[in-house]
Parts: C-alpha cells; sequence; structure tokens
C-alpha cells in the first residue's frame, strides 16, 4: 500500500503558505488491511480511518458516481485496485486535486500546478456539476487566494444555477461554506463570484436584490447599494472584524432593496424595513444565534447609531435600551464596530473618521455608572425604582450628549 498527501495540504504547501490539516489518500489497501495496521474508521460506512497516532486522516482510494439527486445520491467505490488518478478525479478543482508522495514528488494530472501559478480555479471534470457545494466553494477559495474563476468553470456555474442545482443546497452546508468564506481575507470577492454566476440570486436573493439600486451620491459616491454592502463586507474583513460582526455587515442594508422608487435615491425607513428580509436569511440558513441578533441588530439600529448627534439624551437612553446596550455591552459594541465598516465602505471614505463609536461607548458607560443599590434603598416604593434608576442615568448622560450636540453634527 502507497500513501499520497492529498488536497489543501499540498496545495498550500506549494503555494509556500503553512498547513492546516493535512489528508492522506491511501492506495492498494482495504479496511481490512488499515484496520489490522491500528487505523480507526471515522464512520461505518465511510473508507475514511484516523492515523492511530497522528490522528490525521486517511482515506483509501475512491472513485465516486452519482445515482440520485442529492447529497445521498452519491456512491462510492473504495476498493485496492483504485488508482491515484482516478481517486483525484473526483474533486472539485485542479488546485485541489495534486498529491505528493513520501519522496516529495508532486502527482499532478490536472495541471494544478499551472493553474496555482496562473491564480485561477479551474474544475477538474464535469461532474463538477453533481455537487452544487463546489460552487461556494470556489467562491470561497477566490477570497482566499483572490484567484479568477477560469471562463469555463464559471460558464459552468452558470449551467448549474440556471439548472437549478443550487437550490438542493442545504442550510448546515450553505452556512458552513459561507462562515468561512466571510472570515477570508478578501470576502467580497466570494459576494462578486456567487453574483456573477447566478448562485447569490438563490442563496441570498435580498442581498443581490441590492445591485442596480441607487444611493444618495453625495453621502455614496459609489452609487449602487450592491456596490456599497461588498465595500462595507470588505472594510469589516480589513478591519479584522468577527464572524458575527462581517455577517451583519452584508446584512445591514437589506431595506434598501425595499424603498418604494418615488423616494429612491433616497432610503428613509430602510432601517427598519430591512429587518424582515434579516430575519429571512436567518431562518433559510439556520445562522448561529450571535450572527443572526447582531445582523438584526445592526440593521434596525444603524442609522440611529450614525446620528447620535441629533439625539435629546432622554431619546439616547431610549435607545440604550431598547438595543439592550446596558445587559449586552460586548454586542453593543461590536454593532458599532459594523457602523465604522458602514462609514468606510463607501468609495473615497475608506479612512473616514467614526467619532459615534467612542461617543456612544461613553454614554453606555455613564449609563452605567450609577449605584443601583443605593437608589433601590433610597425609594420608599419598589414601583418608583425604575424611575429613579432612569433619572440617574439620564443624569449622567445629559452633560455628555450635550457637549457632543454642540460639537458635531452628523448625517448620514
Ligand atoms: N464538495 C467537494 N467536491 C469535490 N472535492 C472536494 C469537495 N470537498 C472537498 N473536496 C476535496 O477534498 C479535499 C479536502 O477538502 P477540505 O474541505 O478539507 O478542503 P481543503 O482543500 O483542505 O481546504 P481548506 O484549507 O479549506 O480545509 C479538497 O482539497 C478537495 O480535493
Amino acid at each position: 500500500m502507497q500513501t499520497y498527501l492529498v488536497g489543501g495540504a499540498v496545495r498550500d504547501a506549494l503555494l509556500g503558505l503553512p498547513q492546516t490539516d493535512r489528508d492522506w489518500v491511501v492506495v492498494g489497501a482495504d479496511a481490512q488491511t488499515m484496520l489490522q495496521q491500528g487505523f480507526k474508521p471515522v464512520g461505518q460506512d465511510f473508507p475514511v480511518f484516523l492515523h492511530p497516532h497522528s490522528h490525521e486522516e486517511y482515506a483509501l482510494a475512491r472513485t465516486e458516481r452519482k445515482v440520485a439527486a442529492g447529497y445521498a445520491g452519491f456512491r462510492f467505490y473504495a476498493a485496492p485496485e483504485v488508482t491515484l488518478e482516478q481517486d483525484l478525479a473526483r474533486r472539485d478543482l485542479t488546485i485541489n486535486a495534486m498529491a505528493q508522495d513520501a519522496d516529495g514528488r508532486i502527482i499532478d494530472p490536472f495541471n494544478g500546478q499551472a493553474d496555482l501559478a496562473a491564480g485561477l480555479l479551474r474544475h477538474v471534470s464535469p461532474a463538477f456539476t453533481e455537487d452544487p457545494v463546489r460552487i461556494l466553494r470556489t467562491a470561497r477559495f477566490a477570497a482566499r487566494y483572490g484567484f479568477q474563476v477560469a471562463p469555463e468553470t464559471m460558464a459552468l456555474m452558470r449551467q448549474m444555477v440556471a439548472a437549478g442545482e443550487v437550490d438542493a443546497l442545504v442550510a448546515e452546508r450553505v452556512w458552513q461554506e459561507l462562515a468561512k468564506g466571510l472570515m477570508e481575507n478578501r470576502p467580497a470577492r466570494m459576494l462578486e463570484i456567487l453574483h456573477e454566476c447566478g448562485a447569490l440570486q438563490v442563496i441570498l436573493p435580498e442581498v443581490a436584490a441590492l445591485f442596480g439600486v441607487p444611493q444618495r451620491a453625495d453621502y455614496h459616491p459609489e452609487v449602487d447599494t450592491g456596490i456599497h454592502t461588498l465595500m462595507v463586507l470588505q472594510q469589516a474583513a480589513d478591519m479584522g472584524l468577527t464572524l458575527p460582526e462581517r455577517y451583519a455587515a452584508l446584512l445591514h442594508d437589506l431595506g434598501k432593496a425595499l424603498t418604494p422608487a418615488d423616494i429612491l435615491p433616497k432610503h428613509h425607513g430602510h432601517d427598519v424595513a430591512g429587518v424582515v428580509p434579516v430575519q429571512q436569511v436567518n431562518a433559510r440558513w439556520r445562522v448561529p444565534r450571535a450572527c443572526a441578533e447582531l445582523a438584526e441588530l445592526v440593521c434596525r439600529w444603524h442609522i440611529i447609531f450614525h446620528s447620535v448627534g441629533t439625539l435629546k439624551p432622554a431619546t439616547v437612553l431610549d435607545k440604550l435600551k431598547r438595543t439592550d446596550a446596558l445587559r449586552r455591552p460586548q454586542r453593543f459594541q461590536a454593532a458599532l464596530n459594523v457602523c465604522v465598516a458602514d462609514t468606510r465602505g463607501r468609495l473615497g471614505k475608506e479612512n473616514s473618521p467614526y467619532p459615534q463609536r467612542e461617543h456612544w461607548l461613553a454614554l453606555l458607560a455613564a449609563a452605567q455608572n450609577i449605584d443601583t443599590a443605593a437608589i433601590a434603598a433610597a425609594c420608599t416604593k419598589p414601583e418608583q425604582i425604575a424611575a429613579a434608576i432612569d433619572a440617574a442615568r439620564l443624569a449622567q448622560i445629559t452633560p455628555l450628549q450635550n457637549a457632543y450636540r454642540r460639537q458635531h453634527t452628523e448625517s448620514h
């Protein structure tokens, strides 16, 4: 039996990048041989084993065949006579279909090295169409390496979308790929590619609908709301923001696709209008709670956050309460980080200051800086406590807010 390093580890080594996890293919063995050598099976029906010491994955070389729609429709055939080349042929992209033998030689039947050098994502075979998650993977690798999609692969992806293949994607796999892609260096590239092949219109129609929607050119020199959204997402990545923050950046302006034509390019009310589409996306892909909640919060409140300089102190306190900032200060801060990306994700505004963030945090700290126990003890009736606490908070907020309003007048 021979073992070969395959897939991402070979690709990343050729790119001079650190290898994260290493996958191996075993040729000339069957399950029995693996068990005898001390490997542990990963699943019952799957020819993948864990090395007894390194715990790395060793898969028997296998071919695959699609016999029915969906993920259950794949039939794998793993046997000692399956060759390395046959195993590599079932993989998605040429850059992922290379192997390395024990002497360090690269086995590259699909010219992955040439595509790696040219920065091209190219499918290995027409069987690419059998698994729509490959579209998402291709977009994700573009987001990671900044590579182009080969024209013939883009054409195939378009065909897959037109044939309805993308409709078959299940929430778990979509979210897994989206989440990974959002955390890459160039997440906007992933969205661009999904848009270009038409998959965005199926997976995130609410985001796709933003392209072509105009905005006021004085606030938004980039004008197009879809382009602005990708710029905000990219800013969020450049700022090193977390997954919930990047996801919220992507969805913050969904309401702008619902603006009535007669008020364009203004978008009054898009913050409130966006909440339902954000909830739809969250539900469709079973988005984890931290991401889902932050996206809804940012969508609903980002205009208020931007325009803090126009608010009366009592309104500030009301917003701190309605955003649950007092109980969830970290989430509040995360929302403000997205607002920074929103401000900077505009053409020519990449270095804009955003004093609103520090001011909101100062307001929050002021509102928290009261002795609730002493206030409660000083109240004779229990129903007076909440009002007394509010009054104390307001007394803390008011001088800060008045000073800020004198200094700034914001609009967005
Ligand atoms: N849906 C798929 N269709 C075809 N081949 C796939 C698919 N998923 C994974 N592969 C193959 O298995 C290998 C390992 O997959 P894995 O998901 O670990 O990604 P990777 O290429 O190692 O990248 P990452 O750095 O994101 O882990 C890939 O390099 C590719 O050859």
